[in-house]
């Protein structure tokens, strides 16, 4: 099948996808809708045939069995013996999904209840500190703990009408001093947010944080909530269990915002428009596991992202949102990606077949025109870019700008396409006056090979519903293509050896081991900071 693959590609590589174009129906062939949203991959260099093997690589790989049994309740987590249903949290009308013989719907649906209820409380000031109604929220997690509702509270902040919601994660005491500095006490509530509650960033931050509320607050513990499945460590550390919100093991980290986890985006937008990410989540959910493989926004938008990386050997895809307020998702799907398919072993423990997953990064248009996108209209690498947008923003009296916004994204992904030859340069610099050699010589500084793929997935507007969407669309992508390469999305492994490296290290700087054992780099570094620091 990959020779297949990488054979066709082989012979169509020279095509320019603007020739593609001959045929008027392309952008309604190479294009799916789901609702209202359409993710158009018809600036891409895939054509009937490419698809065709595309589609026979879903077919091979059984993403069909795969994904029943992922929502069936089967233990796919073969390396840690645990099934994969995050989407059992945004299953809302409450069919039962079994694990090990139990329903666990009706356990999910009552947290969903406790999440919902202490919300209000916050929301309505019948929860209070000590110094009165709660004014803001800060989130203690890393990873999957806060690059979840970090990117949700800010892409939904039309919807905030709740206290502020702050997040620390780094374990650089600037980030925890930062966040902690314009806020009061006996007004803040924390919420500690760690699946295992174990987690050095966000256990040496939620002590920083107690010692921080205990200079003002009688009982700090009474303004922290807990996030976590490990409930005898959020008791250690003093959290009542009304405030601690479980989840089970077979709820990654990085899939984990659709419960407990998202309890500071609920806090934020309220239990209803809450319920509503959660249900645009669901209806993607119907729609990954009832469509038509060709109609099916999540295989599709693997089976391309397959055919760049894997097929025609291009290293990272950049993420671009026209939508200021989706700047950290390009960081959400980073971790989304990276962790799940960034991974060099099958199932089995075999040596891949193929490439793993690629280097996602981005930016929010227009923003990242002025930077980077230098590189990816002239570089000599191609970057596949994935452009989103909505039809509307949210500020209706700025519409003109949200015109002009548009404007920008449609006109990049024509630019990548179309580019700009040698003679429409030299035309184009001819007009202005040059001639002869230093023509020639400005005119190909202002060539745009062009030819370079994009797709754009647009929505009406980025609303709650619309959000869910978009992120489960990708939690889906990420899970077809992890199927297609064989590799298990939902362990992350490769995290491991750093941390306890690190652990390691701790005594060496601060003097109470030596460094015996390293390696001369690390020996030196180790000597710097103890000269400098
Ligand atoms: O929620 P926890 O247990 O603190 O883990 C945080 C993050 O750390 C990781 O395990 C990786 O270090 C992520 O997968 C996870 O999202």
């Amino acid at each position: 099948m990959w020779n297949d693959l990488t054979s066709y590609r082989a012979s169509v590589s020279e095509r320019s996808i603007l020739s593609l174009f001959d045929d008027p129906g392309r952008a309604e062939t190479f294009s799916a809708r789901f609702g209202d949203m359409l993710f158009d991959f018809s600036k891409t260099n895939i054509d009937g045939r490419a698809l065709d093997l595309l589609i026979r690589l879903a077919e091979t790989a059984d993403v069909a069995g795969a994904r029943d049994a992922m929502f069936a309740g089967e233990k796919i987590n073969e390396t840690e013996g645990r099934a994969v249903l995050h989407t059992a949290l945004r299953n809302l009308d409450g069919g039962p999904v079994v694990v090990d013989g139990t329903d666990v719907m009706p356990e999910v649906l009552g947290t969903l209840d406790r999440m919902d209820a202490f919300a209000e409380d916050v929301r309505s000031g019948r929860f209070t500190g000590q110094g009165g109604k709660i004014t803001d929220v800060v989130n203690i997690g890393i990873g999957g703990s806060d690059l979840g509702p970090v990117m949700a509270v800010q892409a939904l902040s039309p919807y905030a009408d709740g206290p502020r919601c702050h997040f620390v994660s780094n374990v650089d005491g600037a980030h925890v001093a930062d966040v902690l500095r314009p806020l009061d006490p006996a007004t803040t509530l924390v919420i500690v947010a760690s699946k295992t509650f174990t987690t050095i960033e966000t256990m040496t931050n939620a002590q920083t944080v107690r010692a921080w509320m205990s200079e003002t607050v009688s009982d700090p513990a009474a303004q922290f909530a807990a996030l976590s499945s490990a409930e005898d460590k959020t008791a250690a550390f003093g959290i009542d269990s009304s405030r601690v919100f479980g989840f089970a093991d077979w709820v990654g980290g990085r899939y984990s915002m659709w419960g407990p986890i998202g309890l500071s985006l609920m806090i934020a937008i309220g239990g209803t428009a809450f319920r509503a990410f959660l249900r645009g989540a669901q209806s993607m959910d119907v729609h990954f596991k009832s469509a038509d493989y060709r109609e099916n926004l999540p295989v599709l938008l693997a089976l391309v992202g397959i055919w760049h990386h894997q097929v025609c050997g291009y290293p990272t895809r950049a993420v671009l949102p026209y939508e200021q307020r989706l700047i950290r998702l390009p960081a959400y799907l980073q971790q989304l990606e990276m962790e799940s398919n960034g991974k060099r072993v099958n199932m089995d423990g075999e040596d891949l077949e193929t490439v793993s997953g690629p280097i996602v990064w981005g930016e929010p248009g227009t923003n990242g025109q002025h930077a980077f996108y230098q590189l990816i209209h002239q570089g000599t690498g191609v970057v596949p870019c994935e452009f989103m947008v909505g039809a509307k923003g949210h500020e209706e009296d700025l519409g003109h700008m949200h015109t002009l916004l548009v404007a920008n994204c449609l006109a990049q992904s024509e630019a990548l396409l179309r580019g700009r030859s040698l003679e429409e340069a030299t035309e184009i610099m001819a007009a202005k006056g040059l001639e002869g050699a230093e023509l020639d010589r400005q005119a190909r500084h202002r060539v745009f090979p062009g030819n370079r793929p994009s797709t754009t997935l647009m929505y009406p507007l980025l609303t709650p519903e619309v959000l869910g969407q978009i992120v489960a669309l990708y939690e889906h992508r990420v899970f077809v293509e992890g199927i297609i390469l064989g590799i298990n999305s939902f362990d992350q492994w490769g995290v491991e050896l750093g941390k306890e490296l690190a652990k390691a290290l701790e005594p060496v700087l601060s003097g109470d081991e030596g460094t015996e054992g390293k390696d001369g780099s690390t020996a030196a570094l180790v000597g710097y900071i103890k000269t400098h620091g």
